[in-house]
């Protein structure tokens, strides 16, 4: 039995109750407000950004894309941050990664004040998940999180293997299985014999931007398989790290690119927007 496992249904599920939410905020004179800031041009980057309108704009959020050219300096960005933390209309930011190569990553998130932090990549955010006592959830991880939830795959006890360390997905989903009891291993670059420990994952998820990265050899019979991996293959096509058709052939469920984690990511960051947007009424 293979179960393909839809993140856009199940986004689309939830996305009705969250548009009632919103409506409610509004109605006590609370509209969510949500700012994206978005240096360049890169392909996933401008994919993201135009389903998150799209989502916000459905939703009766408040959004706005505030766009730099590359060439943007590393004070122009932080002074802008700065704007949007003493902003008072403004609920909830992120800034899209990754940053020009100019710009220090790290000096740029820690500048989000960490009631603003949506993406809950702060370092006192980051902390509390760590401690057990999650602030903000991070979107795509806790888009994974949900979408196993709602498949009634429970992570408690079972041995799951996350390729892929991070800042944006493999750490804070690592923090969350942990959360959620269960036994974590962490695999990346520097992972020697990485099939043998795949093979040995209940559940598999895989994010390392790689094409074809995991291949049907390295997934254990009936395992559940996420791919968060968003990239071109040879024909241009998008695709995850996970080569579907063969793995599907081995796991037990599956989900798809598109259509699995990256619709869950965008519903995630609207869920955690709301929540944060609660805290004002
Ligand atoms: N659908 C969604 O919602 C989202 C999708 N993505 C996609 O997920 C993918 C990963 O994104 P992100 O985490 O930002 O990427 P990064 O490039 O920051 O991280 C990639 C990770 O993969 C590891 N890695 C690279 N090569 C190997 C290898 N040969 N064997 C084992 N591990 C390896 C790296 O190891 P090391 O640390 O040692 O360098 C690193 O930890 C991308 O395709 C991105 O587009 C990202 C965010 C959200
Ligand atoms: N601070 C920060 N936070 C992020 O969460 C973050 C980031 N930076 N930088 C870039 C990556 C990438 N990412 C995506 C999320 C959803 C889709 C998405 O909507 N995917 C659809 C695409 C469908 C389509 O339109 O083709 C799908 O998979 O079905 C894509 C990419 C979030 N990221
Ligand atoms: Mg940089």
């Amino acid at each position: 039995m293979f179960k393909l496992i839809s993140g856009k249904a199940i986004a689309q599920k939830r996305q009705e109750d969250l548009r009632l939410e919103v409506e409610n905020l509004k109605n006590k004179g609370v509209t969510p407000s949500l700012r994206v800031i978005l240096v360049g041009h890169s392909g996933p980057s401008e994919i993201y950004v135009r389903n998150k309108k799209r989502r916000a704009e459905e939703l009766g959020l408040d959004f706005e894309l505030i766009r730099f050219d590359e060439t943007v300096t590393e004070q122009e960005l932080i002074a802008s941050i700065e704007s949007l933390n003493q902003d008072q209309t403004v609920d909830a930011m992120l800034v899209q990664l990754p940053l020009p190569k100019h710009i220090d990553e790290e000096k740029v998130v820690q500048t989000v004040s960490p009631y603003k932090d949506v993406d809950g990549f702060s370092p006192i955010n980051f902390g509390y998940l760590w401690q057990n006592n999650p602030n903000v959830i991070p979107s795509t991880a806790g888009g994974i999180m949900t979408l196993l939830e709602e498949s009634e795959i429970n992570p408690a006890s079972k041995h799951v293997v996350i390729v892929g360390r991070s800042n944006i997905v493999g750490r804070p989903l690592g923090a969350l299985m942990l959360n959620a009891d269960a036994t974590v291993t962490m695999a990346h670059s520097k992972t020697k014999d990485l099939k043998s420990i795949t093979k040995q994952a209940d559940i598999l998820i895989s994010a390392v931007g790689k094409a074809h990265f995991i291949t049907a050899d390295m997934v254990k019979k009936g395992a559940t398989v996420i791919d968060v991996g968003m990239n071109r293959d040879e024909n241009d096509k998008l695709v995850g790290d996970v080569d579907f058709d063969d793995v599907s052939e081995v796991a037990g469920a599956m989900t798809p690119v598109p259509g699995g984690v990256g619709p869950m990511t965008i519903l995630t960051l609207m869920e955690q927007t709301i929540e944060i947007a609660k805290k004002r009424v």
